[in-house]
């Protein structure tokens, strides 16, 4: 059956001569041409195609006058009062970006209905209709699992997004202020009705852990989650930028402290290690280690670690002077809370995965946490976790990271939970092991590996030049431009990529997400 056209767009205009499969040069009626905007959703009606359209969105309005031209002067520029309004004769003409053909059954696609690519350059003279409910089109298309976090601007099409495609990661961009991590809300919402499971990262504490109750979440204070053994010791070989032996001397020493601190409150056998009483030898498992889980009101935390840190220096053979330089290195750059802060930390990373398997919502609020290197850590240990959980039931999980403010975490040196997003950017997707990540920038904040892996991208207003060009090197951005950005208003965001069946980017309006 055609499209009631009558009942959901309206005549905007025809076709001009010059248009191919994928753009279409159009010219608007003089009586419409005001309430025809970029972005319009259109319809362009060919009548050589029966039962056939062609689904776009109009571009580059531009508005001509034939004598009023640009390379010449007139009078009028010295005298626009004297210009006559009835004498001006102007006229608009635009470009309509074509995204898809919409097949209903006709004869051109055998009988099919839906969507599909568009391979008919439209007639000149073919109608084009301003879509004012596109609602309609929605049962052309094929979308498994569909959610929906906001509306088209204009035409208020409610899209539907494809969640089979989220396992290919989101990224949310745009510039202060635009409405990043309401919409990333308002998507955590939708997707944990799905039956999706989430852990949240909530860098400053403010913009998910007070949501969280409403939407049934479960807050973890990030100082309480256990940092891994080996994560704590590449923190502190960054926090001290030593090489070498020293930074192997730093390692070890952080691992053995970590999991002697660990076992001490309550974390038993697992970190029982027969490494770390040999190279700190018997004396030191009687009565060093022992000491470590001493309760947090104690101060020397830090001086238990150098005490350690000199006994496993000693066995590998450093000088005095280095490991005395090694120490004072860690005293002066690793702040005494980050060792002392081990004691309270009694939740494993694998619990917190297994909480978020169990209850969909996990946040995490990170904002008690000072120090950045510590964040990533806890980052990297609940990534670290849920491999651990995805190797030992070899199935897919349904769990996906979200990481706001992601410049702290995504970016080339972010360290381990760097490396972690990217493993699961890369790697991800067959286990159902997802991330969004969220930030202002894309170039400068998001490493190469994680944002060329973002299969779907929200972007707004864009803070830095550059990051348009960059997003469309691994996505289809159409003819979207920085002055395309430009118009954007708060929550305002193009949703280009994968999950968009639409496959080009659209114009959303985020569903409004409001406190208390
Ligand atoms: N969908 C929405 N519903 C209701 N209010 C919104 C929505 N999106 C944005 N806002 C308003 O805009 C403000 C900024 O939104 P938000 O904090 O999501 O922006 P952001 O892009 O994450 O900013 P930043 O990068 O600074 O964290 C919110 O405090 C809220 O008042």
């Amino acid at each position: 059956m055609p499209i009631a056209l009558p009942r959901i767009a309206e005549e905007v205009g025809i076709v001009l001569s010059g248009a191919s499969t994928s753009m279409a040069p159009i010219a608007l009626r003089r009586d419409r041409e005001l309430r025809v905007l970029e972005e319009d959703l259109v319809l362009l009606v060919d009548p050589r195609l029966e039962n056939y359209y062609m689904l776009g969105v109009v571009r580059w309005i531009t508005r001509y006058e034939p004598f009023l031209r640009r390379s010449i002067h007139n009078i009028y520029v010295e005298h626009p009062d004297a210009l006559d309004t009835e004498v001006v004769m102007p006229f608009s003409n635009a470009y309509v970006e074509i995204y898809a053909g919409i097949c209903d059954e006709g004869p051109v696609c055998d009988g099919r209905k839906g969507l599909v690519n568009n391979v008919y350059a439209p007639t000149p003279g073919s109608k084009v209709f301003k879509l004012i409910d596109a609602e309609p089109i929605t049962k052309y298309l094929t979308v498994s699992k569909p959610i929906s976090i906001g509306v088209h601007k204009y035409s208020k099409w409610r899209l539907p997004l494809d969640t089979e495609w989220l396992n290919y990661h989101v990224g949310v961009f745009g510039a202060t202020g635009t409405g990043k991590s309401r919409l990333i809300l308002r998507m955590m919402n939708e997707l944990t009705r799905k039956g999706y499971n989430l852990i949240v990262f909530d860098h400053s504490g403010v913009d998910y852990t007070p949501f969280a109750t409403r939407l049934g979440g479960t807050v973890i204070k990030a100082s309480e989650i256990r940092i891994e053994p080996q994560i704590f010791a590449s923190i502190l070989s960054r926090l001290t930028g030593v090489q070498g032996q020293q930074r192997d001397a730093i390692e070890i020493a952080a691992m053995c402290y970590t999991m002697n601190v660990y076992k001490s409150n309550g974390g038993g056998e697992r970190y029982n290690s027969e490494e770390c009483r040999e190279i700190t030898g018997q004396k030191s498992k009687q009565q060093g280690l022992s000491r470590f889980a001493r309760s947090s009101e104690e101060p020397g935390a830090r001086d238990e670690f150098l005490e350690l840190l000199k006994t496993v220096a000693l066995r590998l053979n450093l000088r005095s002077t280095s490991i005395i330089k090694l120490r004072l290195l860690t005293r002066l750059s690793v702040p005494e809370h980050v060792f002392e802060s081990l004691k309270a930390r009694k939740i494993e990373p694998l619990e917190v995965v297994n909480t978020a398997l169990r209850e969909r919502l996990v946040v995490i609020d990170m904002s008690d946490e000072q120090d950045i290197e510590v964040k990533r850590g806890i980052l990297a240990s609940i990534a670290s976790a849920a491999w651990e959980l995805i190797a030992e039931r070899r199935e897919p999980i349904g769990l996906g990271l979200v990481v706001d403010e992601a410049q702290n975490y995504a970016c080339e040196y972010c360290g381990e939970a760097g490396r972690a997003l990217e493993t699961i950017a890369r790697e991800g997707r067959k286990w159902k092991y997802f991330i969004i990540v969220a930030s202002q920038r894309v170039a400068r904040d998001i490493r190469p590996g994680v944002r060329s892996n973002l299969g779907t991208v929200f972007f707004s207003k864009l803070q830095a030049t550059g990051d348009l060009q960059e997003l469309a090197g691994y996505l289809d951005l159409g003819r979207v431009t920085e002055a395309s950005l430009a118009m954007l208003g708060r929550r305002e965001f193009y949703v280009a990529g994968l999950m968009n069946p639409l496959r080009r980017p659209l114009l959303i309006h985020v569903d409004s997400v409001e406190e208390g």
